[in-house]
């Protein structure tokens, strides 16, 4: 068994669909994943089977080594060593603060993350995610991809909650 099978990865929603697009599906968890491509079906089926809201989105090309695949080796990996035990009460003013590519963070539901190590691997590229960089991007997210589960992709970047009432008037 290698490192990656040991890994616990998100469970396939569609059983006849074993794309890493579904794998990232909410509320999904799986103990392998088949194919590094991100799928072994023909296109067409795999279009079929992706949510329709994702129909007209293109991809940006990622550096080598930047897959969700290789993402998600890391975080198997990095939450092991990190854990994910968070900060409470995190103000607004210190999340604006964190908002160039060397150091970002961004707020998905009440949650803070860094996405720095994310920015290179992000599927959308680094510019649309660095959209959502010292702010709270979950209207951004909500909009282009709603499905995707971020609090496992990003569980090991995970810094704390938001202060709710820092929050008004923080939406990218
Ligand atoms: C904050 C955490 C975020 C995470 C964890 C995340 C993750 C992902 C993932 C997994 C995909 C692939 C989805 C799929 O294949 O169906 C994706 C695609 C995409 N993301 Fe994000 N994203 C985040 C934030 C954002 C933000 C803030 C924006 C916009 C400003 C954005 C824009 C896009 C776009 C345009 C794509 C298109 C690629 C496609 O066709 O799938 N994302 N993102």
């Amino acid at each position: 068994m290698t490192g990656a099978d040991s890994f616990s990865f998100p469970r396939l929603s569609e059983p006849t669909t074993p794309t890493i697009q579904n794998a990232l599906l909410k509320g999904s968890t799986v103990t392998h994943a088949s194919s590094t491509s991100g799928s072994i079906l023909p296109a067409k089926q795999v279009a079929a089977a992706r949510p329709k809201e994702a129909a007209n989105r293109q991809k940006v090309p990622l550096e080598a080594g930047c897959s969700q695949m290789d993402w998600l080796r890391r975080v198997g990996k990095r939450s092991k060593e990190t854990g994910v035990s968070g900060r409470q009460d995190i103000p607004m003013s210190e999340v604006k603060q964190h908002c160039t590519k060397e150091d970002a963070w961004t707020v998905l539901r009440g949650k803070v993350y860094n996405i720095t190590p994310y920015l290179k691997f992000h599927p959308g590229g680094k510019e649309m995610l660095m959209k959502g960089a010292g702010k709270d991007c979950t209207s951004l997210f909500q909009k282009y991809h709603a499905w995707v589960n971020a609090d496992m992709l990003l569980k090991a970047d995970y810094i704390g909650t938001l202060d709710p009432a820092s929050a008004a008037g923080a939406k990218s």
